[in-house]
């Protein structure tokens, strides 16, 4: 799924977080956005998944324009969304987790699941646990899998690696890795050797505005380092 943001802007009351905001993420393309804390990262990506109303501007999937769309119907057009802070019910099992966001796509029988235990082992291990009683890591795994069992062809992924161990931020890089060119990847992330390591380009957010597109061959690793800096 190609995915266009043209000339966004977002005002929460009087205050403007998004100022003219433009994104292009090419269909099967790993785009990176980077940028401090507060710099309207959250801000873009809630927009994009219709949390947000932007108070102008565009967004555009393969051509057609969504700005209006609700987050339902965005959801149903295949963007798949894990928000920052793992959003999982934790007091539904595992199972029933990937379970109701397989069911809600239609996806609970065309061997989605057993692709998600697949991907993610230790999801398989903990099946019958509820998702409070999972580890960070673990449930941020499970969050993973409850956007990809919908089978998105656009993910949209806020912070995927924050307060997760080492080992599991590997399962995750391999995950999107494997996933890649077969859909397209918004990923917003403080952890630049992370966000360098999977993306195919990087967009710098500062202040509500974005900055060029830089692609993976001119990714000049202490620039970005430092749009993210404090
Ligand atoms: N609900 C809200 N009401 C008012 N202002 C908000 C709200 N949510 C965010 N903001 C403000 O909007 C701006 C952008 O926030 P946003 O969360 O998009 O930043 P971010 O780049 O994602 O940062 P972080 O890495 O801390 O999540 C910030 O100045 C923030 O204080």
């Amino acid at each position: 799924m190609k995915l266009e943001i043209i000339g966004l802007d977002q005002h929460y009351g009087s205050a403007q977080t998004l100022r003219g905001v433009d994104l292009v993420a090419e269909s099967g393309e790993c785009v990176a956005l980077l940028g401090r804390n507060g710099a309207g990262k959250t801000t873009i990506l809630k927009c994009l998944v219709g949390l947000l109303p932007p108070s102008a501007g565009e967004i555009r999937i393969d051509g057609e324009t969504i700005t209006d769309w609700p987050n339902y119907r965005r959801s149903r057009a295949g963007i798949g969304y894990v928000p920052q802070g793992r959003e999982i019910f934790r007091e539904l099992s595992v199972r029933d987790n990937v379970l109701a966001a397989a069911r809600a796509h239609g996806h609970d029988r065309d061997g989605s699941i057993e692709e998600m235990v697949s991907l993610f082992p230790v999801l398989g291990e903990m099946w019958k646990r509820t998702g409070g009683q999972l580890s960070g890591g673990q449930q941020q795994q499970l969050a993973l899998a409850r956007a990809l069992v919908t089978r998105p062809r656009l993910l949209v992924l806020d912070e995927p690696t924050e307060g997760i161990q080492p080992s599991i931020v590997k399962v995750i890089e391999q995950v999107i890795l494997s996933l890649k060119r077969q859909i397209t990847v918004l990923l917003v992330e403080q952890y630049v050797d992370f966000a360098l390591g999977v993306a195919d380009a990087a967009i710098t957010v500062e202040r509500g505005r974005t900055g060029i597109k830089t692609a993976r061959a001119d990714f000049d690793k202490s620039q970005l380092s430092r749009a993210v800096s404090i």
